[in-house]
């Protein structure tokens, strides 16, 4: 049996049809993959992304009258997205498990990431969030918009960035490691949690967007994790992404990989986050990473798919 943190995008959730109906569609197709760990005697813990979810709430917040009915900050959009994403996996997880004859119980918990003050991300807004625009779209919204902030998105489109500092701690998670002791499938940090500063005794809501894949690391390092599992589309890791000499690496140790972070060869809103938490997370467990696609969880699994990251590769 292995703890593992599995970590899941963006497309675990959401395609191209936003509504509740199609998402919570979606988060049962997820369902039925995730189940497979349960199936192979893993314990698991789900977290989930929510920027394309985020930022469309946001976006519903602009039609909030402002003294009758205000609109909501980040911070409490962001609550607000971990509640009803945390509702759809509680809800499918469930009925999958039953499905399947596993009498277990799954529980999402609203879970704080404590994140510092100063730091830079808060002048420098990089997490991309709510829809994908055209870039003949783009001058019009920064004329309604004056205050957001726009960029191209990994060659998919332009998206409105907003600041994502690193988590440092998960305020909950000695309850969170509690439930997993307790075999109860906990889906935690949604949209990387809520985040907020320390000030005494108070946790305080900043408006930002933690990026999941660094509150994933976070969080398996501290209930010890013997696995993190970061899922996706398109499959693991791809050195030349998108050019036609591209290929996708089945292993690698942190070593290589960090060579790579540092010449910047991975794109910002999308892959170098997910690398960099790999990396984080097998640098302080020596427990491995992987990056893979959804659809091959079965194959994950099996170690037949995706890209695994080691502490050192072993050599014949
Ligand atoms: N070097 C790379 N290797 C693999 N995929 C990459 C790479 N660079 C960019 N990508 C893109 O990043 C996507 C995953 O990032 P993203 O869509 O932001 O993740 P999430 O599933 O967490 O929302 C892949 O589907 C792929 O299109
Ligand atoms: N919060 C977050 O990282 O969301 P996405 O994975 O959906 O971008």
């Amino acid at each position: 049996m292995s703890k593992i943190v599995v970590a899941l995008g963006g497309n675990a959730i959401l395609s191209k049809d936003a509504s509740a109906e199609a998402q919570m569609k979606a988060v049962q197709k997820t369902a039925k993959e995730l189940v497979n760990f349960i199936k192979n005697g893993d314990q698991l813990i789900i977290t989930h992304g929510n920027g394309p979810q985020v930022g469309n709430l946001l976006l519903q917040q602009l039609a909030a009258d402002s003294q009758a009915n205000p609109a909501m900050p980040l911070d409490t959009c962001g609550a607000m997205t971990e509640g009803s994403i945390g509702y759809w996996f509680q809800n499918a997880m469930k009925q999958e498990l039953l499905e399947n004859g596993i009498d277990k119980d799954v529980i999402s918990i609203i879970t704080q990431t404590i994140v510092a003050e100063d730091d830079d991300a808060f002048d420098n807004p990089s997490k991309p969030i709510g829809p994908f625009y055209k870039e003949s779209e783009v001058a019009e919204l920064k004329a309604q918009h004056p205050d957001w902030k726009i960029v191209e998105d990994a060659g998919r489109g332009y998206r409105r960035v907003v600041p994502s500092p690193k988590p440092l701690e998960i305020n909950e998670y000695r309850a969170i490691k509690q439930v997993v002791d307790a075999g109860i499938i906990p889906i935690v940090s949604g949209g990387g949690g809520i985040p907020v500063v320390k000030k005494g005794n108070q946790l305080i809501g900043k408006e930002a967007v933690i990026d999941k894949d660094f509150s994933a690391s976070k969080i398996a390092q501290l209930i010890d994790a013997d696995k993190l599992i970061i899922l996706t589309s398109g499959g693991g890791i791809f050195y030349n992404y998108g050019k036609p000499d591209q290929v996708e690496l089945s292993q690698v140790d942190v070593a290589e990989l960090q060579t790579h972070i540092d010449a910047n060869e991975f794109s910002k809103g999308s892959m170098m986050p997910k690398v960099k938490a790999a990396v984080d997370f097998v640098n302080h467990t020596g427990n491995p990473a992987v990056i893979g696609d959804l659809e091959d969880v079965k194959e994950i699994i099996a170690g037949t798919e995706g890209t695994t990251i080691v502490k050192q590769e072993v050599t014949a």
